[in-house]
């Protein structure tokens, strides 16, 4: 029961976490939802572990509870079971009492934990630059404050566990007394006055039997009000997940009001209508970051065709990456249009974000990233496209790394390749996809100005039109147009060596 609720619980999970923009909102974006990896991963395994020790119990008394009753019915009459179920009630009463503030104390504990986790995972993906500034002291002292916050409330909630501990023991207790006063109220009233002593410690001995089973039936379930309040906090915490990601589904805007279509931000490969030969239209923008007042553009009306090599440029924080994030409905505009006329992916558009993103696997699997399979299914001569790419982004000695396309590596992708090599793997992946439109957020900015304009000469080879973003004075022979970006909403669009000027 355990793996099987597991599995349908994190699928469950995962299906909506992994459509459209969920991910990104709940990480980035939503601040309400603390740790939403842990939810998925710690809480998920725990909630199904406490619920399946639970299950046995919760599935068999109420069989052994109604035999019982009636057992102690016939026996002891309508006393019997009304005080028993009496009892029961008050402990309940009284647990749920004592339930409460443990709920809340876990949910925090959980939180504390996933932060106490996330300080460790912060320092594994980061540990070169941390080694870099010497800061294993300052780390130490960071990683062991979360470690005593994480303590601290782990300890009020042991201590508000006692008292529930102290109260399921003392039902348990007192139940054992429960039962022979059950059997001695009608001995005392006279109702066995006629029977011998022999009969009566007959009687005695098989009511008690009787009730004390009974009794044992509702202590089993009041035994689990500790693991009851700990499935309470996990689904507490897991609910609020559910219900956080099926609000963002409910809102995510997947309705262009430009062409009155609604889209899929998933079906990735599906080509949009539109003008053949533009793959944005830009009309009377304006967007700020989702923190501040302040518009980073302000009425912005542009149309990014092919053909026209756009660079964007402006001075730090003025919001040309998050240009992209509207282009590629990241975020949501202030007001106005964005129109995307071309479908994401090959023959299409396709982003190379500021930081290179490596996922796990082998070496053809980073270069046909985002593609689950190869593309097209064309067998060996796939493999010879991916070495050529891997050469004209110049890291074909990767494939001597890894020992071939194929062969799987126990290194992170992240640790072991320089800033350069991956910006040159994000490239290769960009030859193989052979996107029409290609958007680089600063790209080539860990390579030097050479590598730099073989990777923009062979861009164009490939008939891609780029819409780069950077600060380097030497990305503006590659282009035609530039969009300065000034702050403050403002911005202006030149024409440079004399190209069509494309924008207005
Ligand atoms: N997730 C976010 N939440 C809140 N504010 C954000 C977020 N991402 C970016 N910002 C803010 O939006 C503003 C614009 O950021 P953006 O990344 O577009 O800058 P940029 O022009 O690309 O800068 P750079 O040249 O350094 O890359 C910045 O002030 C930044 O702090």
């Amino acid at each position: 029961m355990y793996v099987s609720w597991r599995r349908t619980l994190t699928e469950d999970l995962h299906s909506a976490y992994f459509q459209g923009r969920v991910y990104y909102i709940l990480n980035v974006l939503r601040e309400d939802i603390d740790n939403p990896d842990q939810r998925i991963s710690q809480d998920v395994e725990r909630f199904c572990k406490q619920m399946s020790t639970m299950a046995s119990r919760l599935i068999i008394s109420p069989f052994t509870i109604s035999y019982y009753t009636y057992q102690c019915f016939h026996s002891t009459g309508w006393i019997g079971p009304v005080s028993i179920f009496g009892y029961f009630v008050v402990g309940t009463i009284a647990n749920k009492i004592l339930m409460g503030p443990i709920v809340s104390i876990l949910f925090e504990q959980e939180k504390l934990e996933g932060d106490f986790r996330f300080k460790h995972m912060q320092i594994r993906v980061n540990a070169e630059s941390a080694a870099f500034y010497r800061a294993g002291k300052v780390e130490h002292v960071r990683t062991d404050r979360r470690l005593q916050t994480l303590l601290q409330t782990q300890k009020s909630l042991i201590n508000k566990e006692l008292w529930l501990y102290i109260g399921v023991n003392t039902f348990d207790y007192l139940g054992g007394f429960l039962s022979y006063i059950i059997i001695a109220i009608p001995i005392f009233t006279g109702v066995y006055d006629g029977l011998t002593p022999g009969e009566l410690s007959a009687l005695i001995s098989k009511n008690a039997f009787v009730c004390i089973y009974l009794i044992n039936g509702f202590t089993q379930l009041i035994d689990l009000s500790t693991t009851l309040s700990d499935v309470a906090g996990y689904t507490h915490r897991i609910g609020e997940l559910r219900e956080v990601m099926d609000d963002i589904l409910r809102k995510q805007c997947d309705y262009d009001p430009a062409s009155g279509e609604s889209y899929d931000f998933d079906s990735d490969f599906n080509v949009h209508a539109g003008p053949v030969d533009t793959a944005f239209v830009l009309d009377h923008l304006s967007y700020k970051s989702p923190l501040s007042d302040q518009p980073l553009v302000e009425n912005l009306s542009l149309k990014i065709s092919q053909g026209t090599h756009l660079l964007v440029v402006g001075n730090t924080g003025t919001g040309k990456t998050s240009l992209l994030r509207v282009l590629n409905r990241l975020w949501e505009a202030h007001s106005g249009f964005v129109q995307m006329t071309t479908c994401f992916g090959p023959r299409g558009t396709l982003f190379l974000p500021q930081k290179p993103y490596m996922t796990d696997g082998t070496l053809r699997e980073q270069v046909i990233y985002p593609l689950k399979d190869i593309y097209p299914a064309s067998g060996s001569v796939d493999d010879d496209r991916i070495i050529q790419f891997l050469e004209l982004a110049g890291v074909s000695s990767l494939l001597k790394r890894t020992g071939g396309l194929d062969e799987k590596v126990d290194w992170n992708w992240s640790d072991v390749l320089s800033p350069g090599e991956m910006q040159r793997l994000s490239f290769a992946r960009l030859f193989y996809l052979q996107p029409k439109y290609a958007i680089l957020d600063e790209a080539t900015s860990a390579l030097t100005e050479e590598a730099e304009a073989q990777l923009y000469r062979t861009c164009k080879q490939l008939g891609m039109t780029l819409v780069s973003l950077g600060h380097r004075s030497s990305l503006v022979k590659y282009h035609d147009v530039q969009l300065k970006l000034c702050g403050g909403g403002q911005w202006e669009v030149t024409k440079l060596k004399g190209a069509r000027e494309e924008a207005t």
